[in-house]
């Protein structure tokens, strides 16, 4: 199937593969989704955007969906895989991320590709990705993929904003008592065969102070756990937030650092977040306080850590995140990988783990769904609810009475003067509806006309791809 595929109508003349007028059922059992037992599929709350339309929707598809191809890599959760096969695209899931010539090579016969944190799609990747037109993040960060570039060239960005929130808080709370109690420590020397009964610098977390940097998704979920167990919760943020329970909101980090027992961090990789905690926080820190981190390897500067560890300025952290992360599962984490790695390794009451925080069923399943979701509603309905990089916009679906309706999707850039040529185009039909919205450099319209012939289809798109301010064509029907 050549490129134009998802962009380029090429049903038969009468329209009719079998394909447009069936109605797929990609959505989950909602019968379980109200099960806590983890003998049970668990489906996340209902996300911010419809899934995919249903019954008396018409299936608008320019393709053959045998035809999408769609790469998924980084073990992506087969609750995701199935919705996306159930479609009929070609799907190919792979455990492990590529390094970049491999991903290079790959990612230029995809439509659509799944990744989690680990595979960077940068510009020099991207822009061989001729034929993509969607990326799932099928996790919480999206630093991996350079948004800018995806959207400038027309391909939209999805991920699943909260869907890990509660497993990345559960795994803080374990942390925090395991640090206090060096746990880790204990686990290990039994291990080794030896006794060690101590109580010497070991403490209940029940009414120490809890400070979080980013009070989000997951750092709002962890307050309000630990509350509950007794902790007293301040936290830190760039935006005014409500405190939820008694947590109290302080002014700088400075006044977090030194009011916390325990540090956690929940900050989005950017710019500013590039080690943020480095040996001029680490000093600002109470004398034996404990540090974590679970939101991105870039956020501390391991090797002022280690030093504040070897110091005892620091008792105990746990990292669940690294500059640099293996691309798969059995290789090492050494010095070749960071390079003060097995200095890291070598140090006492320090819990490490695998970039495991949102790794549980439930988070897996749940994002699977919801990200496979998204992309199906944006390669077949062209739906861009939720995407991170595109201005959302959506239209209601069109029925099965609409039988001469196509929905012409154009993205372009954010130029006076576009919508009066794009409607001259569509003018000669009738424009049922039309949404259109821009976010910076990028426009996104959304058109269902009426009354167009199969024949007429091809001359709509190319006029439409004429235009001087295009970045992508779509036309659905
Ligand atoms: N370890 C894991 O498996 C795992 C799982 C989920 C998320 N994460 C990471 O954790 C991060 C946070 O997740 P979330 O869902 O809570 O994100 P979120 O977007 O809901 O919350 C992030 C919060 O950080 C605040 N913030 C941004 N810049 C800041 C700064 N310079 N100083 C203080 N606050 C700042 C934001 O205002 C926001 O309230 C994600 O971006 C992701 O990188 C890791
Ligand atoms: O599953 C992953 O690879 C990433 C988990 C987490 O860091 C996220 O951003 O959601």
């Amino acid at each position: 199937m050549p490129t134009a595929a998802l962009n380029i109508p090429e049903r038969p003349a009468n329209g009719d593969n079998g394909l447009s007028r069936t109605v797929s059922n990609s959505r989950h059992d909602p019968a379980n989704s109200l099960s806590t037992s983890p003998q049970l599929s668990f489906h996340s709350p209902q996300a911010s955007y419809a899934g995919p339309p249903k019954v008396s929707a018409k299936q608008l598809r320019p393709f053959q969906s045998q035809d999408v191809k769609i790469l998924l890599l980084e073990n992506v959760n087969l609750a995701g895989q199935e919705i996306l096969k159930k479609q009929g695209y070609q799907v190919e899931a792979l455990k492990s991320s590529l390094p970049e010539d491999q991903l290079i090579e790959k990612i230029q016969d995809v439509n659509v590709i799944g990744i989690r944190s680990k595979t960077q799609l940068s510009a020099n990747v991207l822009k061989h990705a001729k034929n993509l037109i969607v990326i799932g993040c099928f996790c919480i960060g999206t630093n991996q993929v350079d948004l800018q570039y995806a959207a400038e060239n027309g391909i939209a960005v999805f991920n699943s904003p909260f869907s890990n929130s509660r497993s990345v808080a559960e795994l803080m709370i374990g942390e925090i008592i395991t640090l206090a109690r060096q746990m880790a420590d204990r686990s290990m020397e039994m291990h080794n065969g030896v006794w060690n009964k101590v109580s010497n610098g070991c403490w209940e977390v029940r009414g120490k102070t809890l400070g979080i940097v980013g009070y989000g998704h997951v750092g709002a979920q962890l307050s309000v756990l630990a509350e509950a167990m007794g902790m007293r919760v301040i936290y830190y943020d760039v935006i005014n937030l409500m405190g939820l329970g008694t947590a109290q909101q302080v002014p700088n980090l400075e006044a977090l650092l030194s009011g916390a027992d325990f540090v956690t961090l929940h900050v989005p990789e950017i710019e500013e977040t590039k080690n943020m905690i480095g040996e001029k926080e680490l000093s600002q820190m109470r004398n034996g306080a404990y540090l974590l981190n679970a939101s991105r390897g870039s956020v501390v500067d391991i090797a002022a850590l280690i030093a504040a560890m070897k110091s005892g300025k620091i008792a105990g952290a746990a990292l669940d995140v690294y500059p640099n992360e293996p691309g798969k599962n059995g290789e090492h984490f050494n010095s070749q990988l960071n390079a003060w790695g097995e200095e890291l390794r070598s140090l006492k009451n320090l819990i490490l783990t695998p970039h495991i925080g949102g790794s549980t069923e439930e988070a897996q399943s749940a994002i699977g769904v919801e990200v496979a979701d998204a992309l199906v509603n944006y390669v077949n309905f062209g739906t861009t609810t939720g995407a991170v990089n595109m201005p959302e916009v959506t239209l209601r679906s069109l029925t099965l009475d609409e039988p001469n309706h196509v929905r012409v999707i154009y993205i372009h850039r954010n130029v006076p003067g576009v919508l009066r040529r794009v409607n001259e185009i569509l003018g000669d039909h009738n424009v049922d509806k039309q949404m259109t919205d821009s976010r910076g450099e990028v426009a996104y319209l959304m058109a269902d006309i009426s009354n167009v012939n199969v024949s007429e289809i091809k001359d709509l798109y190319q006029s439409l791809e004429d235009l001087g301010s295009r970045i992508r064509t779509r036309v659905l029907y």
